[in-house]
């Protein structure tokens, strides 16, 4: 059930955003009722916030969770670099989630920038979570370049309209089958993330759909479950369609099939 990344293995699948909460309070609560071991914050929101990182740090260090700095707001690889070199120095960590952002309606990544800043990151020692989108050939050029986990969208940032292209989903996860892929952005409701869980992904990183509902510390247990319970489902093996009705209980043979 546990999920390795490098040398840290996690026992939580539900990666947190802490974007949009009603409070640090609200926020505190809804990440212990997460389980999550992975939240995420944006350092440009951070520092344009007043700029208390320290205060933010020590208030994730005392949930025991994961910080996974994002570049958020980054329209360039060369702009994505720099805040990644900061948000080592602040934080403390060589983790990043890269995000690149290439068209400002969409929020969509711009897969040309996204890629050289990952190369760049990989070579300076950076464990790059890259936030992208979910065409096959961009994410093997991201593998290509050194990252071991990737972060394709369900829909765009925000949109919690959950995921698009199942069908892209499940070729990702056909064709990169030794990648972490982890579905980031777009999840509106556990439903979403259960759908995520089962087709595969390793894990889910949410945020809008929690900090923005009526009770930010339910949602968040909500979502706890249903990555649990989405990736039980996978784990046990779901069964195959069928196009017509298949009798679950047969008037004939052995009451077992094994
Ligand atoms: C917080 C963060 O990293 C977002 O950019 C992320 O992609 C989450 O998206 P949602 O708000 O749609 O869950």
């Amino acid at each position: 059930m546990g999920l390795r990344i490098g040398d840290i293995e996690l026992t939580s699948r539900f990666f947190l955003g802490t974007a949009g909460y009603p409070s640090p309070q609200v926020l505190q609560e809804a990440i212990a009722a997460s389980g999550t071991q992975v939240v995420t914050v944006g350092l440009k929101r951070q520092l344009a916030a007043g700029g208390a990182p320290g205060d933010f740090y020590a208030m994730i260090r005392a949930s025991g969770a994961r910080l996974l700095p994002n570049t958020a707001g980054c329209r360039t690889a060369r702009e994505a670099v720099t805040l990644a070199r900061m948000a080592r120095e602040l934080f403390d960590t060589r983790w990043l989630k890269l995000e690149v952002v290439g068209d400002d309606y969409t929020l969509q990544p711009d897969p040309f920038e996204l890629v050289d800043a990952a190369r760049t990151l990989v070579q300076d020692g950076f464990e790059v979570f890259p936030y992208c989108t979910d065409d096959l050939v961009t994410c093997q050029r991201l593998l290509d370049v050194g990252c071991r986990i990737l972060m394709p969208w369900g829909a765009p940032i925000g949109s919690g309209q959950g995921l698009l292209n199942p069908t892209a989903l499940r070729t990702l996860r056909a064709r990169l089958p030794d990648a972490l892929l982890v579905v980031d952005a777009g999840i509106g409701s556990p439903q979403h993330a259960v759908h995520a869980m089962e087709l595969g992904f390793d894990a889910v990183l949410v945020n809008s759909a929690v900090s923005q509902s009526h009770d930010p510390v339910k949602m968040a247990r909500a979502f706890r479950l249903a990555v649990e319970s989405g990736r039980l489902a996978y784990e046990a093996g779901i069964m195959a369609r069928q196009e017509m009705a298949v009798p679950s209980t047969p008037v004939t043979g052995q009451p077992f099939v094994l």
